[in-house]
C-alpha cells in the first residue's frame, strides 16, 4: 500500500503524518509537494495540519487552489480514501469536498491540549476499528476549529450518519460538538483532532493508531 502526504507551504504536521504511516503503520508513504499534479499510484492521500499559506484570508482558503488539489478531488471522486487533519480538514471544506466550515474558536484563542472524542459512527473505512460510542484521547491544536454548518446541512449530516467524531467537552464552540465528518460517499474524512499525534505511547497515547489501521484494512481488502 502506498500513501501520499501533501506538503503545502506552511504545513507543519506533514512529517508527523509521514512518520505515523511509515513507522507506526509500517506502510509506504511519500511526501508530495502541493505543486504536484499527479497522485497516480497512491492508495490514499493525507492532507496534514499546519498553517498552509500562513492561514491568509482563512485557514485553507488559499491551499484549495494549489495544483495538487485537482488530483485530490479526482481521488475523492474515484472513491479512494482522503483524510484531512486539522488544517487538512479546513482545506477539504474550502475545496467543497466536505460540507461546513471551520471558524475561529469561540475563545478566540489557539488551543493545544488533549481532547476526549466519542466515536459516533464506527461504520466507516476510517473508524471501524473503534467500538461505537468509544471515547478516545486525541490531541487538538488549532485556532480555527469551530465547526459550523447551517441547519439543513446538519440535518443531512445526521440523516446520513456523516458525523464520525464528537467532542465530549466541546473546546472550540463547534456546532453539535462535531470534531470530524465524512462525505456522503464515506471516503473523505476531515477532523480537527490529530490522530497522527497519538500513535505511540511515548507521545502520550495510541488511540489514533486504530484510525490508520482501520484505513489500512479497508485499502487491503
Ligand atoms: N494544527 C493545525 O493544523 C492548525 C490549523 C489552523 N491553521 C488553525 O490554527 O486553526
Amino acid at each position: 500500500m502506498k500513501f501520499a502526504v501533501i506538503s503545502f507551504p506552511g504545513s507543519n504536521c506533514d512529517m508527523d503524518m509521514y512518520y505515523a504511516i511509515r513507522d507506526s503503520l509500517g506502510e509506504d508513504v511519500d511526501l508530495v509537494p502541493s505543486d504536484s499534479t499527479n497522485l497516480d499510484g497512491y492508495d490514499g492521500v493525507m492532507i496534514p495540519g499546519g498553517f498552509s499559506y500562513g492561514d491568509y484570508l482563512r485557514s485553507g482558503a488559499v491551499a484549495r487552489f494549489a495544483p495538487v488539489m485537482e488530483s485530490v478531488k479526482q481521488m475523492a471522486e474515484d472513491g479512494k480514501p482522503v483524510l484531512g487533519v486539522c488544517n487538512g480538514f479546513q482545506i477539504l471544506t474550502e475545496a467543497n469536498l466536505l460540507p461546513g466550515s471551520l471558524q475561529h474558536n469561540t475563545s478566540m484563542e489557539f488551543i493545544s491540549d488533549w481532547s476526549k472524542l466519542r466515536v459516533q459512527n464506527n461504520d466507516t473505512m476510517f473508524s471501524d476499528g473503534y467500538d461505537e460510542g468509544e471515547v478516545i484521547d486525541i490531541p487538538i491544536a488549532h485556532g480555527e476549529g469551530n465547526y459550523y454548518c447551517d441547519d439543513e446541512t446538519l440535518a443531512q449530516l445526521k440523516a446520513n450518519n456523516q458525523i464520525v467524531f464528537t467532542y465530549e467537552d466541546n473546546p472550540n464552540g463547534s456546532c453539535d460538538n462535531i470534531a470530524g465528518v465524512v462525505n456522503e460517499q464515506g471516503n473523505v474524512l476531515g477532523m480537527m483532532p490529530h490522530p497522527e499525534r497519538a500513535v505511540e505511547s511515548i507521545l502520550g497515547g495510541t488511540d489514533g493508531l486504530k484510525l490508520f489501521k482501520s484505513l489500512l484494512n479497508h485499502v487491503r481488502s
